[in-house]
């Protein structure tokens, strides 16, 4: 189970992150790098953090047109993450350059391609934002499951969403496709700035390959031992 645990490695300093590293990769599967740690520390993150003994899904979440992302994703290539990942909404011919690009630079360099995995619905958005401020008409988790179908024709291998659209993503595009899910809330950790929230018990029962748990871990006074009763929670 503890394989399925990514770490959002939510910090500012390399130093931090280590310390992190050091406390959990006996406990977790792997670790995320995200925007601001990327944005603090730099692109050789990566490598710290896999030297250290932690496999990276690199979460930058690119949302551009379709050369810049494509570019941008030849680049993330050569860095050492296992996964990283494109917003869905940027459109279908964004994500079909991106992962094309990505697997081309990856056959170059003779080393397996990273996993491109497409950012569905934020899970911080409710229903309502997502209707009333985006003017999406659609329910929620119809909307997340015509994303991921979007995806999956683009040649992405999974999505990222919440554990509660599981079942509407398995419908449209089967068993054979990644789902990382994050706003992932043991019951007793605070639920922060996310909104469709799940326990890691519950996204497991539902089908999640992967687990995307930061502050409950990252915040506590021990992480290491939140983390094992995390693991307690579900093995
Ligand atoms: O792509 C992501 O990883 C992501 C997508 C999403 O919809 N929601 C989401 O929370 N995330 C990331 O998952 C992590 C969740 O962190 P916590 O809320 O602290 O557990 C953050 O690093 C977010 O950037």
């Amino acid at each position: 189970m503890r394989e399925k645990i990514i770490v959002a490695l939510d910090v500012d300093t390399q130093q931090e992150a280590l310390a992190l590293t050091t406390a959990l990769r006996d406990h977790v599967g792997a670790f995320k790098v995200g925007l601001q740690l990327y944005n603090n520390t730099g692109p050789g993150i990566v490598k710290t953090i896999a030297d250290a003994g932690g496999k990276v899904f690199l979460d930058l979440k690119f949302h551009d047109i379709p050369n810049t992302a494509a570019r941008a994703a030849e680049a993330v290539v050569g860095l050492g993450a296992f996964m990283f990942n494109v917003h869905a909404s940027g459109g279908k011919k964004m994500m079909a350059d991106t992962a094309a690009a990505a697997k081309k630079r990856a056959e170059k360099l003779g080393i397996p391609a990273p996993l491109l995995i497409g950012v569905t619905v934020l899970t911080s958005m409710s229903e309502e934002e997502l209707q009333d401020e985006l003017g999406v008409t659609r329910s929620l988790p119809e909307h997340v499951g015509a994303l991921a179908r979007q995806c999956q024709q683009a040649g992405l291998d999974g999505v990222v969403a919440s554990a509660r659209e599981i079942p509407w993503i398995r419908k449209a595009c089967g068993e054979d496709f990644v789902i990382v899910t994050p706003g992932i809330r043991p019951a007793w950790a605070a639920g922060d700035d996310q909104s469709r929230i799940v326990t890691p018990k519950d996204a497991l029962k539902q089908g999640a390959d992967y687990l995307v748990v930061g502050r409950p871990l990252t915040k506590a006074e021990d992480p290491a031992e939140a983390a094992k009763r995390l693991l307690a929670e579900i093995e």
